[in-house]
């Protein structure tokens, strides 16, 4: 249990002649079981300091110093991670998952036992007025169930299922309406005094309801602190300031207008009232010296719920995940069965654009661009996989911010799950299109073709989780991802015969084209065993050992596109390699980013 959380003379610049100040000499102390708000005018510094608090990234650029202490002590990230949460702005749920599922994987991640959770789940769903919610989806972009405000109280209860004893929030409230607003707070404030939790959120316009729910306030304006203490005290400090708060107008509605040196008519106001704050602040900076004494006077109860919960490994992750991938595959239309069905609507316009292709020569050139449409489109069109995989993403980088997983866990999940489902796709676009084509009519021939296509999906989807993680954001990776499988696409020996290439790409991207070996693999499962007619007048186009016969084997075809020898085991060797690459890398970049 946590009882006192300190900060003391946080100060953040970003660099440069002269430094820019983001934030000077921030100082505060909060006990077990109370809220604290950090307002001020936009661009104050108010998630600058959620952020250092909360030991996240201040920003890119900007270095901070100060004193940070966890019941008096230095915390490790590590274990700062144990004991906080945050829940950011944006809510990132799995829309397809319901209220209790959401919560009760959570818990799962956790590592809290099933007896705990069966009792954790409910009480939070009543704690946070989700109960009637409980078998509600939170909704997708086809079927809104949740609110907006019901989505941010799921939000806030699913990083407070992990029993955090500091809960940071980068403004809950924001785009809610005054009630919604009150009733997110209301709840936290509920939990936060039944556990003993310490609440910190950066907040913008309350209500009066919503703002006499927190304990502690600090104002900030330009970097600089205005006030930190009592929500109680605000009123009577700013009269003392010569500052009384006008009939009609809440203090922190006053107070903000205020400090806000973006109209023209705030004067002197925000110099006086930070240079009063600099005084009180020797005496205050004066109590916080000791903090650990500070607080043990502090009269805090024990916290009325302790989780049973254990570390869980990586693969028992990687199981929870799984089962949570699971259903939601099986429910989010975007991610599975749109796809399956624009796989299905290509199968059906190559079928009938290749409608049964003859064995004669003239078909010769239709087969070949039929191989080469299949195997591509199949890899391009894996780009649909980006939106699902984006929010997958998101959840994970949130997850793992708080704590309950790594990259490793995240996606041998996502890999295992994906498998079956590329599989099936691979098999109906298969079914529809080896037939209608009319590719060589045999049992080895078409499991030979579904093979292949299966491991350019496998080789396609690892490009785009590849991509996608590296740029993590869906129009770079979508743009990206196209240009990739384009260029693939050009330089894998059908388009410019791999002779004539030019010698920058033949030495470079040609040998790791990953639709290259899928291509020529499937060039030899069609031409190695099939025969073709010449014409009426026995003109062949192609020269083999068949033209006696009026006949044209198709192995001379293979030779005439510079295809020599099959080495079927390498290709797949290479592309299982190029595969294990793709994800290995996505691994080594999560893991450190
Ligand atoms: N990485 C950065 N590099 C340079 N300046 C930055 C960086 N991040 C933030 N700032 C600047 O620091 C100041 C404080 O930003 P911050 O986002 O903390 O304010 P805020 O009070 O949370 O604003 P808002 O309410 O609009 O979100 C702003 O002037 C902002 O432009």
């Amino acid at each position: 249990m946590v009882n006192c959380f300190s900060w003391k003379d946080i100060t953040a610049t970003v660099p440069g002649s002269p430094p820019k100040t983001i934030l000077d000499s921030a100082s505060g102390v909060l006990k077990g079981g109370q809220m604290l708000a950090l307002m001020g005018p936009s661009g104050s510094g108010k998630t600058t300091l959620l952020n250092i608090l909360a030991g996240r990234s201040a920003g890119s650029k900007i270095v901070h110093e100060g004193t940070i202490l966890v019941d008096g002590f230095h915390c490790s990230p590590a274990d700062f991670r144990n004991v906080s949460s945050y829940v950011e702005q944006e809510d990132t749920l799995i829309g397809s998952l319901t209220v209790q599922e959401t919560l009760d994987y959570t818990a799962q991640l956790a590592g809290i036992e099933t007896t705990a959770r069966k009792e954790i789940v409910p009480e939070l769903m009543a704690a946070f007025g989700l109960r009637d919610q409980a078998n509600v989806l939170v909704g997708t972009p086809f079927s809104k169930s949740l609110s907006g405000g019901q989505k941010r109280r799921l939000s806030t209860a699913s990083q407070i299922i992990t029993s955090p004893h500091i809960l940071f929030m980068d403004e809950p409230t924001s785009g809610l309406d005054s009630k919604a607003s009150y009733e997110v707070i209301s709840h936290v404030k509920s939990i936060a005094i039944k556990r003993n939790m310490i609440v910190i959120t950066s907040l913008h316009q309350p209500s009066t309801s919503t703002f006499d729910l927190f304990d502690y306030v600090t104002f900030m304006s330009g970097g600089q602190t205005v006030f930190f203490g009592p929500t109680t005290e605000i009123d009577s400090y700013l009269s003392r300031a010569g500052y009384p708060i006008p009939h009609g107008f809440s203090s922190s509605e006053y107070t903000l207008e205020l400090i806000n040196k973006d109209f023209a008519d705030s004067g002197t106001a925000v110099d006086d009232l930070t240079a009063l704050w600099r005084q009180k602040k020797i005496q205050f900076d004066q109590a916080l010296g000791d903090p650990p004494s500070t607080c043990k006077e502090l009269d805090v109860g024990a916290s009325s719920f302790e989780p049973v919960s254990k570390v869980l490994s990586p693969i028992r992750h990687s199981f929870i995940l799984m089962r949570r991938l699971m259903k939601k595959s099986t429910r989010d239309l975007l991610a599975y069965h749109v796809r399956l069905a624009m796989y299905l609507g290509l199968a059906i316009l190559m079928g009938t654009v290749w409608l049964r292709l003859g064995y004669d020569q003239n078909s010769i050139q239709p087969f070949t661009n039929a191989i080469f449409f299949s195997g591509a489109f199949m890899s391009f069109m894996a780009v649909a996989y980006i939106p699902s995989f984006i929010e997958d993403l998101r959840t994970f980088k949130r997850e793992r911010a708080n704590g309950l997983y790594g990259p490793f866990a995240f996606l041998i999940s996502n890999f295992i799950i994906a498998v079956p489902f590329l599989f099936f796709i691979t098999l109906i676009f298969s079914i529809v299109t080896y037939f209608m084509v009319n590719f060589r009519l045999s049992g080895s021939g078409f499991f030979t073709y579904v093979l292949w296509l299966f491991i350019d999906l496998l080789a396609a989807e690892s490009l785009v989780v590849l991509i996608t993680s590296l740029v993590q954001n869906f129009v770079l990776a979508l743009a990206l991802t196209a240009f990739a499988n384009g260029m693939w696409m050009s330089v894998g020996g059908f388009l410019v015969p791999a002779d004539i290439l030019n010698v920058f790409w033949y030495y470079t991207f040609y040998w790791i084209d990953y639709q290259r070996y899928v291509f020529q693999g499937m060039m030899f499962n069609q031409f190695e065993n099939s025969t073709y007619n010449c014409d009426s007048q026995c003109h062949c186009m192609y020269t083999s050992e068949l033209q006696g016969q009026c006949k044209i084997a198709g192995k001379a075809v293979l030779e005439n596109v510079g295809f020599g020898n099959r080495h079927v085991q390498q290709w797949i060797g290479i592309l299982f390699a190029i595969i294990i690459a793709y994800r290995l890398g996505t691994y080594i970049w999560l893991r450190y980013h």
